[in-house]
């Protein structure tokens, strides 16, 4: 499977959402997708979902645009936090439903997560917690088996123990039946072990597509003297910078080798790798956040 954006852009009305989107995820890998509230995710998501159309521009799935396209939306889930306030059937009836018209669904394993999650086979959706029904969506997508999963924050409404189970099947899942899966998610600290690779929306634009580890090696902070850290910084792109007493600290996003870390050492500079979390804070930050 593949899933192409070109020159994609997207408006509600006249606000623009999404703007001159563009990237390929073509492997089954698990791939983050981050961005602060509004960035634009579950817009772009919805249009991989087929659940939404771009204003210009192209979103392709094997060559093939979703919206409204049967067969393409057989090989993807689409999982939110849905309102399910006026459903009527229990958790049993709705998943063996689901065998009906997803072609990879598995009872046998969705029952078994049921049993993980302790969610009542019995009980209407409607009458599960926040997080038992968050969980039921879990359910329905790992065990749905789209050869594309989207999980769109899903897990927001869960506890922390039930996340770190969803998070251990994701994995386990992905071994055994590795497909593309998207995360949207802003809790980048808890997650950024998941992915494979990492895209980055700010205000309606593609920030970065990268895998992971490259990422992580690109964000470093050195702090000391602010004549060695200009000296460092040069031809970088400084990301954040920050003056405590005399002591300067500076965030820089790059390629930063073995060599120039070696010789900042010795310049009497910490050189320290970031965590994805602390990165994108830093690339997602606004104007108004540095004043
Ligand atoms: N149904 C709608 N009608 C009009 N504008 C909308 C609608 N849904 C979203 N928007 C606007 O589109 C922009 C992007 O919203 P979107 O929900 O895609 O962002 P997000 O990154 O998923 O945010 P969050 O993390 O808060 O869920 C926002 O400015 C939002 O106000």
């Amino acid at each position: 499977m593949n899933i192409t954006a070109t020159n994609l852009h997207f408006s509600y009305g006249g606000d623009v959402v999404l703007q001159d989107i563009n990237f390929e995820l073509n492997e089954p890998k698990i791939y983050g997708l981050l961005g602060r509230n509004g960035a634009g995710k579950t817009s772009l998501l919805s249009i991989i979902g087929s659940f939404r159309e771009p204003s210009s521009g192209k979103m392709l799935i094997n060559g093939e645009a979703p919206f409204e396209n049967a067969e393409i939306m057989q090989q993807v889930a689409f999982l939110y936090n849905k309102d399910n306030s006026g459903e009527t059937d229990s958790v049993k009836t709705l998943l063996k439903g689901l065998q009906i018209y997803r072609p990879y669904f598995d009872y046998e394993y969705a029952l078994e997560l049921v049993k993980k999650f302790k969610l009542d086979l019995k009980e209407n959706l409607s009458n599960l917690s926040t997080g038992k029904q968050s969980a039921f969506n879990v359910i329905v997508g790992l065990a749905s088996r789209t050869p594309i999963t989207i999980f769109d924050e899903v897990y927001l409404g869960m506890d922390a123990p039930a996340r770190d189970l969803f998070y251990k099947e994701l994995l386990k899942e992905q071994e055994r039946h590795p497909r593309i899966m998207i995360l949207s998610t802003h809790l980048v600290s808890e997650m950024d072990y998941l992915f494979d690779e990492v895209l980055i929306l700010k205000e309606g634009r593609l920030l970065l597509h990268e895998a992971y580890e490259d990422l992580l090696s690109r964000g470093v902070n050195l702090i000391g003297s602010k004549e060695a850290i200009d000296a460092f910084s040069k031809n970088k792109e400084i990301v954040h910078h920050e003056q405590l007493g005399d002591t300067f600290s500076v965030t820089l996003y790059g390629e930063f080798n073995d060599m120039e870390r070696q010789q900042a050492r010795e310049r009497g500079l910490q050189v320290r790798n970031i965590s994805l979390q602390d990165l994108f804070i830093q690339l997602t930050k606004e104007d108004e956040d540095n004043e």
